[in-house]
């Protein structure tokens, strides 16, 4: 036992609530001796007995030590294995320096060397997740029941974030290291909207990978084959869906980082089966919708002057255009023929129009040009010049793609309007241009949004000190996850998201929006969480898909009526209703007290009921 135990190579669950380890390993140098006593701990743990505070303070200094955002990550990474509620109080009191190492950028290189930093610790007791191979499709159910006896009861999944590691960010295909990016998902879920880490399953669907240099690193802990053809993902992906859904079939399910054909795919084949989303889609969707509603807002120009060039034509630059277009027929009146005709896109081979040639990828059909007579781009320069857009998004993983003259030429055609310029390429390494350079050759002016976190810019002249947006998709995936597990809409509708982005635009206050800021300070990000989730809840109400009954009487009390259906997705909800849904976030516990109530097993476990009554102290 001890051999299989030492063998494994799995970092630590969180789970296994019954445990009185997980008080011991969680309160640590906070145990009272009371408590140390009747576990038989006494002596196992320095002497000083200390609050959770101090505690912080110490994991936050041996976190500054490291020099490398890398070297970061993996500390974080050990300390969640060891003891979540520090790890999430840490985060929690320094989001806006922590999100940086457990998300984007850092994350991305996590997962380039996921199997070289991968943390020695075993299952049962550590698992961080699911790992299913192609090879294993057949044992799904085996898969499925073993995680089952890996966790408390109770504490059943209600959220997935599943990639295949086809796409990961701006990477490529990462393989079975992709699995650092559910894992960062996940967190966020938990820092932003409160979800309960025990209740949080990331998975990594292992069906290969074509990146030869995994292939050949004696470390990778994937499988080492090639991916399937079409047919084949979609058979073992659907399988595995299949029995995850049945296992637990309220499960939320966040389809995350496939390669953009199989995005759109499961995405189609899933979403009125399931409750599931597709965050490089509709996620990114919905918050650069949220960030262009400010951006059109402070432009300078009537919405329906825009001339928006996309770079990049993948799910994130469809899913994206295709939300923009919503808004401009829902919001603005504007028909969907003249909406569509405001959006030009570059991919690889140039300006995606209907007579260029090649045969267009069935996601770039609907936005292929065909006003463009004999003109063929060929290079974002040309299409710069052709276009002149008022508004610039990258989404195309493409690092500098925003050259200095292409954002000098986007600040000439936009003297009397303010240019908006988006580079949302993550992570760092592939983002379209840096807040700097699009501040400085813009003469300050841009509206700017980025996919990863750039430092803030200090304007020479004056000494003012500007914020950039960060339009990522972690400002909303969260919250459509926490609205979704509390409601528990049959699906997730494009009206939903659509609602959620309007939130979050309404969510600005006076001081964010009179600093020309896009999106909230990420400090608010829990209260803004608790808004789009009420909007999200609301709009499901509205729609008739909220299965919820406590949450579908308590909107339709408040609207007076029970349900509106297919309403217009305001993103508007009842007071109220945003401070109810908090009150479902999870926090860490801020003491030993709380952290013992936290852990509804905890009494009920044999060996601390027993300990208790022979101590009578616990
Ligand atoms: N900010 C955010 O929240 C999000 C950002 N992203 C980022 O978006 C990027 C793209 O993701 P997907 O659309 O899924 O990937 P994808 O690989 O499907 O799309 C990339 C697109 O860029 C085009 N492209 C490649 N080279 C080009 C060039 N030299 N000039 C112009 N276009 C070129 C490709 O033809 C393709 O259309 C990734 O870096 C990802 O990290 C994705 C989701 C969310
Ligand atoms: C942010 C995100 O989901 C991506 O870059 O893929
Ligand atoms: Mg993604």
């Amino acid at each position: 036992m001890a051999l299989e135990t030492n063998s494994g190579t799995s970092s630590a669950r969180r789970s296994r609530s019954g445990s009185p380890d997980l008080v011991a390993s969680n309160a640590g140098t906070a145990l009272p001796y009371a408590t140390r006593s009747a576990l038989h701990l006494k002596g196992l743990v320095p002497s000083g007995v200390e609050d959770f505070s101090a505690q912080e303070q110490r994991a936050l200094e041996q976190l500054n030590m490291k020099s490398t955002s890398l070297e970061k990550y993996i500390f974080l990474s050990w300390l969640r294995t060891t003891n979540i509620n520090l790890f999430y109080r840490l985060v929690l009191h320094n989001l806006r320096e922590i999100a940086p190492v457990i998300y984007t950028p850092t994350v991305g290189q996590a997962c380039q060397e996921y199997s070289h930093i991968y943390p020695f610790l075993a299952p049962p007791n550590a698992v961080d997740g699911l790992y299913i191979p192609i090879t294993e499709v057949d044992n799904i159910g085996e898969i499925i029941q073993n995680y089952k006896e890996s966790i408390a009861e109770g504490d059943e999944p209600e959220i997935t974030v599943i990639t295949d590691g086809s796409r990961i960010l701006g990477l490529g295909d990462l393989g079975m290291n992709g699995m650092g990016i559910p894992v960062g998902k996940l967190q966020l879920y938990v820092a932003a909207a409160g979800l309960n880490p025990d209740r949080c399953l990331p998975i990594v669907l292992d069906f290969g990978t074509d990146t030869q240099r995994y292939l050949d690193d004696p470390l990778y802990l994937g499988i080492r084959q090639h991916r399937p053809e079409d047919s084949e993902f979609y058979t073992a992906a659907d399988r595995v869906i299949e029995a995850l859904h049945a296992a637990f079939p309220s499960m939320f399910i966040q389809f995350e980082d496939f390669s953009t054909d199989h995005a759109f795919g499961l995405l189609e084949r899933w979403r009125n089966k399931a409750l599931c989303f597709n965050d490089d889609i509709q996620g990114t969707g919905c918050v650069i919708l949220g960030g262009f509603i400010s951006a059109v807002e402070q432009a300078g120009i009537p919405a329906r002057d825009q001339r928006i060039l996309f770079v990049g034509a993948g799910s994130a630059g469809v899913g994206v255009a295709k939300q923009l277009v919503d808004y401009f027929v829902i919001e603005h009146g504007i028909p969907e023929e003249e909406a569509k005709a405001m959006f030009w896109f570059v991919d690889s081979r140039g300006m995606v129009t209907a007579n260029r040639g090649d045969r267009l990828a069935e996601h770039k059909v609907y936005f292929a040009r065909h006003d463009n007579g004999d003109a063929q781009c060929k290079t974002l320069e040309d299409a710069v010049e052709y276009v002149k857009p008022t508004a610039l998004i990258g989404l195309s993983t493409i690092h500098k793609a925003f050259s200095e003259s292409i954002l000098a030429r986007m600040n000439d055609f936009n003297q009397t309007a303010r240019p908006i310029i988006f580079p949302l390429s993550n992570p760092e390494t592939k983002a379209e241009c840096s807040f700097e350079e699009a501040m400085r050759c813009t003469d300050n002016r841009v509206l700017f949004a980025s996919g990863t976190a750039f430092p803030d810019y200090t304007v020479p002249e004056t000494g003012e000190v500007k914020v950039p947006g960060q339009g990522n998709n972690m400002y909303v995936f969260p919250a459509i996850g926490l609205g979704a597990v509390l409601c528990k809409p049959e699906r997730i509708t494009d009206t939903m998201v659509f609602a959620v982005a309007k939130a979050l635009a309404n969510s600005l206050t006076e001081d964010e929006r009179a600093r020309g800021e896009l999106y909230p300070r990420i400090e608010r990000i829990r209260e803004v969480s608790a808004d789009l989730a009420a909007a999200l809840i609301t709009q499901a109400v509205r729609e008739g898909l909220a299965q919820d009954a406590q949450w579908v009487a308590r909107v339709a009390q408040d609207a007076g009526e029970s349900a509106v259906a297919g309403a217009h997705p305001d993103g508007r909800f009842a007071p109220g209703l945003a401070s109810e849904v908090s009150k479902y976030m999870w926090t860490p516990a801020e003491n030993y007290e709380q952290l013992r109530a936290s852990l509804p097993h905890y009494h009920h476990h044999p060996v601390v009921a027993s300990a208790a009554s022979a101590a009578g102290k616990l």
